[in-house]
């Protein structure tokens, strides 16, 4: 029987500049219909990190060169972009597959806003690495000149990060609940979602900061009531001694199990622990939900049991 899934996709699912995306999109369409094809009902998230860092500095580099013609463009409007630029491919590439196999079947982007609380602690921690990799010397430069936050990111090189808050409520839900309804497949959420908190009235505030995907993707499929949150990034399944001579694949993980292994320190904070978490917080939403975290190219003969990491009670 078909299931409802939210998936969540990761940076090899969109590559890292706009040739780069235009190529991996047609791949993950693919997979992605492929799921659609075998009855499932699909909702898709993805992130923003590279697109969103390539933006803000576009945007900077502009108001840098004539600052009497351009103001600074605030983080969430670059978000915005991003869900706009990423959107943009992925709706094509997967409109193009459905009909390439015949499948009638709508495809929309929602430009979704995400509520954060303006008093995380995140905002006083940034944490979430965006835009390309600098080397040190590059890294060092612009938190003397422009006070960026920079990171060694897990041995790949140097990135900026800016903070990223915990997602509350998706502010777009019921529209992405009737489009879901009305047999559409919907691209939600994208890069975590545009983060915004209320001020007075209705009024939505942009926050400047970048929410992670994977825990905006557990809030969407909690909302959604998805039976499955599928993550799909670059390794087949989640570790324990990741990278070290006795790395063990896991299969499957209970939340208490997961618990313990992140205790352990097993999962990297900024790639697999922010998965992980998301994953045990979806599978704890209710009964019968349950996580995937796997590779794209695996994503059916995960939904069909046959591998990547199971997360569930
Ligand atoms: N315990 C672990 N098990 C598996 N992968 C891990 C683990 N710890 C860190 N990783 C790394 O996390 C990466 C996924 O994180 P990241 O690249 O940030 O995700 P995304 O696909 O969302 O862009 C994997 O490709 C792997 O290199
Ligand atoms: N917003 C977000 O989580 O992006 P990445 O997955 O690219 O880090």
């Amino acid at each position: 029987m078909g299931k409802r899934i939210v998936i969540a996709l990761g940076g090899n699912a969109l590559g890292n500049n706009l040739p780069e995306q235009r190529i991996a999109v047609t791949q993950t369409a693919k997979a992605i219909v492929d799921l659609i094809e075998e009855g499932h009902e699909v909702i898709i998230s993805h992130g923003n990190g590279p697109q969103v860092g390539m933006i803000q500095k576009a945007m900077a580099e502009l108001t840098r060169a004539e600052p009497e013609k351009y103001i600074p463009c605030p983080l969430s409007v670059c978000v915005a972009m991003s869900q706009g630029y990423i959107g943009y491919d992925l709706q094509n590439a997967l409109r193009e597959e459905l009909l390439d196999r015949g499948i009638q079947k709508g495809v929309a982007t929602v430009l979704t806003q995400v509520e954060v609380d303006p008093t995380d602690p995140a905002f006083q921690n940034p944490t979430k690495p965006i835009g390309a990799f600098m080397t040190k010397e590059e890294a060092e430069r612009l938190k003397l000149e422009r006070g960026y936050n920079v990171i060694e990111d897990a041995g790949r090189g140097y990135r900026r990060v800016v903070a990223s808050p915990r997602p509350k409520a998706i502010v777009e839900i019921q529209s992405i609940r009737d489009m879901v309804s009305a047999g559409l497949v919907v691209v939600a959420c994208g890069g975590g979602g545009i983060p915004v908190y209320p001020t007075e009235g209705h009024q939505l505030k942009g926050a400047a900061a970048v929410i992670d995907k994977d825990f905006a993707s557990s809030v969407l499929a909690q909302q959604v009531n998805a039976d499955t949150l599928i993550i799909l990034t670059a390794v087949e399944k989640v570790a324990v001694n990741f990278g070290k001579p006795d790395q063990k694949w896991l299969d499957r993980l209970t939340p208490e199990q997961a618990r313990v292994y992140m205790g352990e320190g097993h999962f990297a904070p900024g790639s697999m622990l922010p998965k992980v978490q998301a994953a045990v917080e979806f599978a704890e939403s209710g009964p019968g939900r349950s996580a995937l975290i796997t590779l794209l190219e695996k994503a059916k003969d995960g939904v069909a049991g046959r591998t990547g990491t199971v997360i569930c009670q």
